[in-house]
């Protein structure tokens, strides 16, 4: 049976955009939980400036406080060797890096250009590979941003090529507003795949129209057999304004799951999880 990896953003993109402060001890429960459904990748938090995004200043104590499968690579968010120094001393599995397709996005959420961007996700890429820790790398906007419109397929290519380039071992495509349609997600795909091998990419995408899925089938037809998901449904990123949660974990592995690839995930356990996370939301 083809085999399809859900990479579990939950409890980083799912939580990152909540305003109200989620106790450490509820998010470790959280990753305890889906600790239990079957995923091999779960992004756990982010190292990222706790002035920016609040709700993730307790990173390496939800690193610290999670009971961990070894089957399971726990990831966290880098922007810059800070964070990658913060994530590595709390025992991150892997770690990533996300640069935008678009400016407007860029300068939004990491306050700087996408050149700056790459400049400073060098030293990242060089420290994680001396410490033999993988990298993933996101590139934001693919088809749209909320600050600049369209983005142009080749845009996305370049940056995409850019930090598979740099050595991230995968690079995850991000829907970040949920505007992407099957046909710009498919323009998009045709320009990136000439420049990263179709089994190096990974789609996610947010679900504010409804159409994560049909992108997601999309992706499938061209070869990609890697995504991200969130538990629930939760999250959105506190920079692109507007922007709805991550596509449902669950909607995506019951999806896979009724066109006859392997996930791996107890789809009993995700619901338990689900409600957990919902009932964090309030
Ligand atoms: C990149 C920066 C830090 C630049 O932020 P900056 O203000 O330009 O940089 P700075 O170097 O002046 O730092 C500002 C303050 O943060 C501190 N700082 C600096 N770095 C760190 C760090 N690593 N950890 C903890 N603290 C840090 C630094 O020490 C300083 O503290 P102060 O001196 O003012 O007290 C900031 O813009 C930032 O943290 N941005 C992150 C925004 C974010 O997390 N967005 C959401 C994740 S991306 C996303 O959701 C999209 C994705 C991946 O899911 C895919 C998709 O859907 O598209």
């Amino acid at each position: 049976m083809d085999k399809v990896t859900l990479f579990e953003m939950g409890p980083r993109d799912g939580l990152q955009n909540e305003k109200k402060l989620i106790d450490t001890t509820d998010k470790i429960k959280l990753v305890d939980l889906l600790s239990e459904c079957g995923f091999s990748k779960i992004e756990v938090t982010s190292f990222v400036s706790p002035k920016w995004v609040p709700q993730m200043a307790d990173a390496a104590d939800v690193l610290a406080g999670i009971h961990r499968n070894p089957a399971i690579a726990y990831a966290a968010l880098t922007p810059n060797l800070r964070g990658y120094d913060g994530a590595k001393a709390a025992r991150a599995d892997e770690v990533a890096i996300f640069a935008s397709a678009s400016e407007g996005f860029s300068q939004k959420n990491i306050n700087c250009s996408i050149d700056e961007s790459l400049e400073r996700f060098a030293p990242v890429l060089a420290a994680a590979k001396a410490d033999n820790i993988p990298v993933r790398g996101y590139v934001s906007c693919v088809t749209d941003c909320p600050y600049d419109g369209p983005t142009p397929p080749e845009n996305t290519a370049r940056i995409a090529k850019a930090l598979y380039d740099m050595g991230c071992y995968e690079i995850s495509l991000g829907d970040t507003i949920g505007a992407a349609t099957p046909e710009t997600t498919s323009l998009m795909l045709q320009a990136v795949q000439q420049v990263v091998p179709i089994a190096k990419l990974a789609g996610h995408f947010h679900d504010t129209h409804a159409r994560a899925l049909d992108n997601i089938e999309v992706c499938l037809g061209y070869g990609l057999r890697t995504f991200d998901a969130a538990v629930g449904g939760l999250g959105g990123c506190p920079y692109a304004p507007g922007a709805k949660g991550n596509v449902a974990t669950e909607k995506v592995a019951t999806l896979l799951h009724s066109k006859g690839f392997a996930t791996g995930l107890d789809l009993e356990k995700l619901a338990k999880a689900s409600q957990f996370a919902q009932n964090l939301k309030g």
